[in-house]
Parts: C-alpha cells; sequence; structure tokens
C-alpha cells in the first residue's frame, strides 16, 4: 500500500457555525514530505489533530495506515497512534516527569529494554544539545529546549509518520537547520513527514517536500510557491 493517509471531501465542525476545514482531500504516500502552511487561525493545527487522531472528522473518510478512522473501534485506536509521532505547538512535556523519562517515553510505551532506552536517549538527547539538562523537569527548561525535547521524544521511536506543528518557533536558525536535517533523515529512511509552518526559508530547505496551503479551511497545492518569483515583466 503506497498511501498511509487518505482523506476524502473531510469536514470538521467545532460546533454550530460553519465547518473550520472544508471539502478537504488529499492523500500522503510512503516517504512523502509534506509542508502545510497558511495564515493563522486558517486551520493548519485543526488538519493536524485530525491527522493525528486527536479529532474525528464531522463528514468524509479518513483513512489512516488502511483503517478508516471513523469505524475503528476505540480500542484499536492506541496501536495507531503509536505509528504516529507528534511534535506540539506547545510541546506538551509532562511537567512531573524529567527531560530524560519525557524522551523515553514512547520506547517506554512501545516496551523496549531499559538497557537499549539508555543507549538510544544517550544518542538523542546529545544530537539535540540536551544531555545536560538530561535530569531536569520541563518546567526548568528554557523554550528552545522545551522544543527540541518535544522533537526528541517525537522521533525516538522512529514513527512511521512525523507530524510537527510549528517545530522551529522557539528555536535559533542553526538549531532549525539540524531540525530540518533529522526530519529529512527520518524521511530518507521512508518515513512520512508532514511540518506545518509559516516559514518560507524553511519549506525552501526541503527541495522535495510537497506544499499544500490552507485558506479559510480549504486546502490546496501550492508548490508554486517555493519558486523564486518571476520578476515582473517591463512594458
Ligand atoms: N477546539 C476548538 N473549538 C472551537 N474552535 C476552534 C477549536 N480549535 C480551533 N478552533 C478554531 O478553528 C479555526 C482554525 O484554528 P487552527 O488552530 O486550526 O488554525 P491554525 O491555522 O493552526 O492557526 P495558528 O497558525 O494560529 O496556530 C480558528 O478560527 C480557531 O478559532
Amino acid at each position: 500500500m503506497a498511501n498511509i493517509v487518505q482523506f476524502e471531501n473531510v469536514g470538521l465542525r467545532y460546533g454550530p457555525g460553519p465547518e473550520t476545514l472544508t471539502d478537504i482531500s488529499f492523500t500522503l504516500e510512503r516517504g512523502a514530505f509534506h509542508f502545510i502552511t497558511g495564515t493563522s487561525g486558517a486551520g493548519k493545527t485543526s488538519l493536524l489533530r485530525l491527522l493525528y487522531l486527536a479529532n474525528r472528522p464531522t463528514r468524509g473518510i479518513v483513512r489512516m495506515f488502511d483503517e478508516d478512522v471513523a469505524s475503528l473501534p476505540r480500542s484499536r485506536m492506541p496501536l495507531l497512534r503509536r505509528r504516529i509521532g507528534v511534535v506540539f505547538q506547545d510541546f506538551r512535556l509532562l511537567p512531573h516527569l524529567s527531560t530524560y523519562d519525557n524522551v523515553a517515553l514512547p520506547l517506554r510505551i512501545a516496551g523496549i529494554a531499559e538497557r537499549e532506552v539508555d543507549e538510544r536517549l544517550r544518542e538523542m538527547l546529545d544530537w539535540v544539545g540536551l544531555s545536560a539538562r538530561a535530569g531536569v523537569k520541563p518546567a526548568t527548561l528554557s523554550g528552545g529546549e522545551q522544543q527540541r525535547a518535544g522533537i526528541a521524544r517525537a522521533v525516538i521511536a522512529q514513527p512511521d509518520l512525523l507530524i510537527a506543528d510549528e517545530p522551529t518557533g522557539n528555536v535559533d536558525p542553526d538549531m532549525a537547520k539540524r531540525l530540518m536535517h533529522l526530519f529529512e533523515s527520518l524521511n530518507r529512511l521512508g518515513k512520512t513527514v508532514v511540518v506545518a509552518t509559516h516559514d518560507h526559508h524553511l519549506m525552501n530547505r526541503v527541495p522535495q517536500a510537497k506544499i499544500m496551503e490552507i485558506d479559510q479551511g480549504r486546502l490546496t497545492n501550492r508548490d508554486d510557491l517555493r519558486r523564486p518569483r518571476a520578476r515582473p515583466v517591463r512594458v
């Protein structure tokens, strides 16, 4: 199966008002890299929430890993979710756990032996520059450190689908570059990556990625956004 995600005429409505997402249709192929862009409030996070199974659509069909999300029994959801790594805009680190234990969580949930957990944690924390902060609680981390811990937690178990909501919003340009390299490395391993961002520099860094734009809840392909603008023709 080449498509791991398929949306058909999907709508999402939070309340009695108009739909937040309307007629969303797209597919994500295994190993694809997609950016989702759009102005604030356009619906990027809402679309990601459907992708990481925090919401079910109010109409249309969402298929993930060959399962129809609407008819999937709740008991099967956790298994599906384990195949998805999420970098949240607001990090969502567990406050009572150390940086180390936050990042280790997906491996422990997957039942990985503690020795291997430790090996992978050392490598990952070193890579995101958090080795010296391994023992501290999230409240004492800076915004950028929390974001890196959130990213490390999302990728540590090498999920089939990695979803990131503004993952470079709180880090400096050098770290943003390194994080995008990390996402690209995962992508080269065959993982599917979806990144929501306002940052056009970021989109230009991944030439093979597809760009989708949400505008007032509707999705369009915008690969043209990456190309340099044509010079105005003088007459
Ligand atoms: N839980 C909710 N209940 C009601 N309305 C919501 C809810 N979540 C989002 N919305 C509304 O849906 C619309 C889209 O919000 P969403 O967060 O998806 O946009 P966004 O493109 O991610 O914005 P930003 O770039 O600012 O994060 C907004 O009008 C928002 O107020």
